[in-house]
């Protein structure tokens, strides 16, 4: 099986492999920088979830994979305030793609209030915590739990979420 992942960054590739690997699941693996095709800064869960749906269909149509998939974050609006979201999708030719959320964690207002006002997360993150590339990294989540869930954790549940629906990989 040719498994291909819509992303470079090495926190999503990283969660791929190591849930396909405690799965035990063989294939060759492979990446592209798939475009999501939303904004740069999804602000909903449908555009975050649309934007893994394209990254999944981009890695179908560009290369010669069985199986694809997309991962993407993004934040939602609540009455409650802004969250992090993050979504995953798994595409095959000729089958109904399928989708799974991670969890999700109140931003706090001063992040929140730049990114209504148009700003971008990854950029945020990096000079609120005063690290470099938060985003490939421990993740907004990883920053605001002091580590207790990094976004690899995040993208691993993801995946777990959405190769466990698939019933005939594990006959
Ligand atoms: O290389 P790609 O796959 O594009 O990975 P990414 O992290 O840059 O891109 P996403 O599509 O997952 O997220 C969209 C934007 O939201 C930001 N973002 C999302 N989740 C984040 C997180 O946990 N920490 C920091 N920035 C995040 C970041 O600025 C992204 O450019």
């Amino acid at each position: 099986m040719k498994i291909a992942v819509g992303s470079k960054n090495p926190v999503k590739i990283k969660a791929v492999e190591y849930t396909l690997q405690e799965a035990r699941i063989q294939g060759s693996f492979m990446s592209i920088d798939a475009p999501s095709n939303v904004s740069e800064m999804p602000f909903s869960d449908e555009e975050t979830m649309q934007g893994a749906i394209n990254r999944a269909e981009y890695c179908l149509k560009h290369m010669e994979a069985d199986v694809a998939i997309g991962l993407e974050g993004g934040v939602m609006e609540t009455p409650f305030g802004l969250f992090l979201c993050n979504w995953g999708a798994l595409a095959e030719n000729g089958k109904t793609t399928l989708l799974a959320g991670g969890a999700r964690i109140k931003l706090p207002d001063e992040i929140a209030v730049n990114l209504r006002a148009g700003e971008e997360l990854g950029p945020l993150m990096d000079i609120y915590s005063r690290r470099e590339n938060v985003r490939s990294k421990e993740g907004a989540i990883g920053i605001f739990t002091n580590g207790m869930v990094n976004r690899d954790e995040l993208f691993i549940h993801i995946m777990k979420l959405l190769i466990g629906q698939k019933g005939d990989w594990f006959k």
